[in-house]
């Protein structure tokens, strides 16, 4: 109560607090109730402010005097035996203080032997715990406490409970203690809750002047103040957010018109005449042509084959439309045959809903001219011209996927116009059908009949106006100048059908039909018939069933059976097949195609030049050396150039004269050709250039073009043996059995090369060594080797060849000369030099000798000389002929053999250029 009292919970009046004490009401002590466990300032106003707002149940007081009687008797009792329990104030009036538990055990004590005394009146088991109980329970009985109790059904005795609440003191009258004010009695039936009654004079000090309401009003919880569910806030947003919905769709509506209205105001679509440069494109006559704007019919048949031939972004030939430039931009511009025009709301609209269309098969409307009396139309200018033009064009081809992109766009266009604000065109037709540069057809002329309306009338003649008229639904026809002006969904639908003819055709709306305009319409008007005059579809029998069919549908006399262009699109879309979507890109994956045919055709014709080059090269490089080839090939002149120390080869067959004589040519070339093929296998293993072979002749020569030291020398004597050696066992194939009787010279000395001639440039080599080399050759003797002086000189300094001295020969201009036959050679001395060279400089001496690749095979069959440095012992040797397969295969030359030899070779015609001079005269000092 303390603590309610001070967090100011009992200011409200609101709560009241009912307690429960269990001891029995204290009427000697009021003030008891105050105390808390500890606290026992009990006369604090705050505390008896506090309990006010209480009241207590409690045990009632004994109920006197029937109480003192009891407890007297108690005492009493207590005195008597079996208990003996002296009280020695007994004689002073002393009594002991019974306390009421005595009195509850007296009440239970007596409640039990009444029970049990009831059994025996109904002679039951007073031992059966249960019936004992049943008696006890449901009894009303005067306790000894001085009221009626009564055990309830769960067999707890149900009190005398008193009911206590604050009153001011009786001894004090400024102090508050608790008192009685009522009681719970048991009413007459028992049954019922003990009902409370105020003892006489009893009330309560209620804090508000009566009781407090046993429950809130509103329950404990609130429950009982639920208010019922209402939808107010949900109602109230939803309005809130209807009209802000409302707010926004109006403001933006309002928005809208005002933007539409500024737009409509602005005239965005306005074009100042003096914006538009005619200039640029046209001078003179053509100028002419642009004032003339809208007179253009008569010219558009003559011209307009022109502008098709020309592929270029602009041509200045189009004569059939007046061009200018507008912002940079190129554009088509129509006159309209107006004096001045109103510009009326309708028509502020229309030219605006035309300035808006945007789609890739429209031709865009890029404004008018009001600017009397230029009025005039501006649109976006298409390079190719009409659709018209193209297909009168003989020049181009029109394939299957050119004609499918063209009428797909028309399509394309058609369907965007019939779903646009300008909803049909009214008059479409092939020449308002327009192709850009880049291949794609758009739509033009639609729309703008209100900006037209009143054009005066065009004087283009009967012809021109008739045919205008040829794509013109019958429907349309029929209601002569009250057909509305935009046309119909269906009337555009019959106009395509005409153009698809026109396309598939190529002749023209109406084939080969050879009557005027004129007439055609009107027997396409007054059709009475069964059939409606058509164009012949018999003139399209190589188009596919899908195109005529489609055709006929489209131009069918009832409109209303005509096909939409959504549907023309689905059925006509296997002409698609395998198309990308506009005709550029189709061209774009033609090229492509073509492109990467033609990088391979580069690539394989790359090939076989390069081929074909090295053919030549190779070619150039049989005929020249290559040091000389590549700076022919440069572009540079080869001058002559001269060598200190060459060596030179000569050969030729002996009797090669008198066997040709016996041959046919064609034996003597191919005897010819199998022997220099031979030759030339060999030479190749050496470090030797081949000069040339004139005849039977064959020269090559060593150091040179490449020099190599004294080289050369050896080079030339090992492959003259090769050469000897492989001469013994040709076979050759005219005269079996013969051996050919090679005649070798050579020599070394000083020489001077060079390019001579131009048309057949051939190495020639220049000098004194040269002659000397073919004097050798001519002196010599068939199937020996013929060495002068010099180039023994230089064998010797390179040694392992054995040369046996012939002895003095006489030759012109030179006079005696001790020459040698080289017989012999040690091929590893060779080897053993050539590798030298090599650990040197890192190169071979001649490119194919030793290539590491393949295994060295030059001399490969020839036998060995041991270290020939003793000529003495090597040419006993040699005699002995044992040591080397020339000389044991051949014949030991003496004297008599070299006469004899000389003989055969008599009477041979040299026609050697290098060598001029031939010595007859052999004469062996040996
Ligand atoms: N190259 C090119 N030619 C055009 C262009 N506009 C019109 N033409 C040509 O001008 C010819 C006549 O066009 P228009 O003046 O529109 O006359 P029409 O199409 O026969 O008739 P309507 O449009 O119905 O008046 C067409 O056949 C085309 O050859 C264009 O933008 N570029
Ligand atoms: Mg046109």
């Amino acid at each position: 109560m303390d603590h309610l009292y001070d967090r100011g919970l009992l200011d409200t009046e609101e709560y009241f607090v009912v307690g429960v004490h269990l001891g029995h009401y204290n009427s000697k002590d009021p003030q008891i109730y105050f105390k808390g466990i500890l606290d026992q300032n009990v006369t604090s106003e705050h505390i008896q402010n506090a309990f006010k707002h209480f009241i207590g149940v409690v045990h009632s007081a004994p109920v006197y005097p029937e109480y003192d009687t009891f407890s007297r008797l108690v005492n009493i009792y207590l005195e008597a035996p079996p208990f003996e329990f002296p009280n020695h104030f007994i004689n002073v009036g002393g009594q002991k203080i019974i306390k009421p538990e005595a009195a509850y055990l007296y009440d239970a004590v007596w409640m039990y032997a009444e029970a049990v005394h009831e059994c025996i009146l109904e002679n039951r088991d007073y031992n059966n715990g249960t019936l004992i109980i049943d008696k006890i329970k449901h009894n009303t009985y005067k306790s000894a406490m001085g009221y009626m109790l009564r055990i309830n059904e769960v067999g707890d005795s149900e009190g005398n409970y008193s009911l206590i609440a604050r009153d001011i003191l009786e001894e004090d009258p400024t102090q508050y203690g608790m008192y009685p004010v009522g009681v719970f009695r048991l009413n007459e039936n028992l049954t019922a809750l003990p009902a409370f009654h105020f003892y006489e004079g009893g009330f309560i000090d209620w804090p508000d002047g009566s009781p407090p309401i046993d429950e809130p009003p509103c329950g404990f919880r609130g429950e009982k103040c639920i208010p019922p569910k209402t939808y107010t806030k949900e109602i109230l947003a939803g309005v809130g957010g209807g009209l802000v919905l409302i707010v926004t769709v109006v403001g933006y509506l309002v928005y809208r018109n005002w933007k539409y209205e500024n737009e409509l105001a602005s005239l965005l679509w306005k074009i100042d005449y003096r914006d538009i440069d005619f200039k640029d494109h046209f001078s003179g006559t053509m100028n002419s042509k642009c004032t003339n704007m809208g007179r253009r019919t008569a010219i558009v048949r003559v011209n307009s084959q022109m502008s098709l031939a020309s592929q270029g972004e602009f041509d200045f030939r189009q004569l059939f439309t007046c061009v200018a430039t507008y912002r940079g931009m190129i554009v088509a511009v129509r006159k309209v045959r107006k004096k001045h025009i109103e510009l009326t709301r309708d028509i502020k609209k229309e030219l605006k809903v035309m300035r808006d269309l945007r789609h890739d098969n429209i031709n865009p409307f890029i404004g008018a001219c009001l600017d009397a009396p230029n009025v005039l139309v501006v649109t976006a200018y298409c390079g190719k011209g009409s659709l018209q033009d193209l297909l009168e064009n003989d020049d181009i081809q029109l394939d299957d996927m050119f004609r499918a992109s063209l009428v797909f766009d028309i399509i394309r266009g058609m369907i965007y116009l019939h779903e646009s604000e300008i909803r049909t065109h009214g008059k479409l037709k092939s020449s308002n059908c327009l192709v850009d540069n880049r291949w794609v057809l758009k739509i033009a002329d639609f729309g703008l009949h209100e900006f037209m309306k009143g054009e005066d009338e065009d004087d283009e003649g009967d012809f021109a106006k008739y045919r205008n008229m040829l794509w013109k639904a019958p429907e349309l026809l029929r209601m002569g100048c009250l057909a509305p002006r935009r046309g119909s969904h269906e009337g555009d639908v019959y106009s395509f059908a005409i153009i698809l003819y026109e396309t598939h055709g190529r002749k023209g709306p109406y084939g080969d039909i050879d009557l005027p305009p004129k007439e055609i319409i009107s027997r396409v008007t007054n059709y009475l018939g069964d059939s409606p005059f058509r164009p012949h579809l018999g003139a399209l029998d190589t188009s596919p069933k899908i195109v005529t069919d489609i055709i006929k549908d489209c131009w069918d006399e009832d409109p209303v059976k005509r096909p939409d262009f959504k549907t023309i699109r689905n059925r006509l879309k296997p002409m698609q097949k395998g198309m990308k979507a506009n005709i550029l890109d189709n061209m774009i994956s033609i090229m492509e195609k073509y492109a990467s045919n033609l990088e391979a055709l580069v690539e394989e014709r790359t090939d076989q030049l390069r081929e074909e080059k090295k053919k030549t090269e190779d070619i150039l490089l049989q005929m020249l050396p290559k040091s000389v080839t590549e700076q022919l090939k440069r572009g540079k002149v080869v001058e002559a150039e001269s060598f200190d120390c060459v060596t030179i080869y000569f050969s030729d067959i002996c009797g090669f004269t008198a066997m040709s004589a016996d041959s046919s040519p064609l034996q003597v070339v191919s005897l010819l050709n199998d022997l220099y093929t031979l030759f030339d296998s060999i030479i190749e293993n050496y470090d030797v250039y081949k000069v040339e072979t004139i005849g039977d002749a064959y020269m090559v020569c060593s150091g040179l073009p490449k020099r190599n030291g004294i080289l050369h020398a050896g080079e030339i004597a090992s492959m003259s043996l090769h050469l000897l050696k492989e001469i013994k066992e040709f076979k050759n194939k005219s005269r079996p059995g013969e051996t050919l009787k090679l005649r070798i010279g050579i020599h070394s000395g000083p020489a001077v090369a060079g390019v001579v001639g131009l048309k057949m440039p051939r190495y020639c080599l220049f000098g004194d060594t040269v002659n000397t080399a073919s004097r050798m050759e001519s002196n010599g003797v068939a199937l020996k080797i013929h060495c002068s002086p010099q180039c023994k000189d230089l064998l010797d300094q390179l040694g392992g060849y054995v040369l046996k001295e012939r002895g003095l020969v006489a030759m012109k201009g030179k006079g005696e000369i001790l020459t040698y036959w080289l017989i012999g050679e040690n091929q590893q001395k060779r080897l053993r030099r050539l590798e030298s060279v090599y650990s040197e400089t890192g190169q071979w001496p001649h490119h194919s000798s030793f290539n590491t690749d393949e295994p060295i095979t030059f001399s490969s069959s020839l036998d060995y000389v041991d270290e020939a440095e003793d000529a003495e012992n090597t040419m006993q040797n040699a005699e002995d002929s044992n040591f080397h397969p020339l000389l044991q295969s051949s014949e030991t030359y003496g004297p008599e053999k070299v006469e004899e030899e000389e003989a055969l070779c008599n009477g041979r015609q040299r026609n050697d250029s290098s060598a001029n001079t031939h010595n007859k005269t052999v004469t062996d000092h040996n």
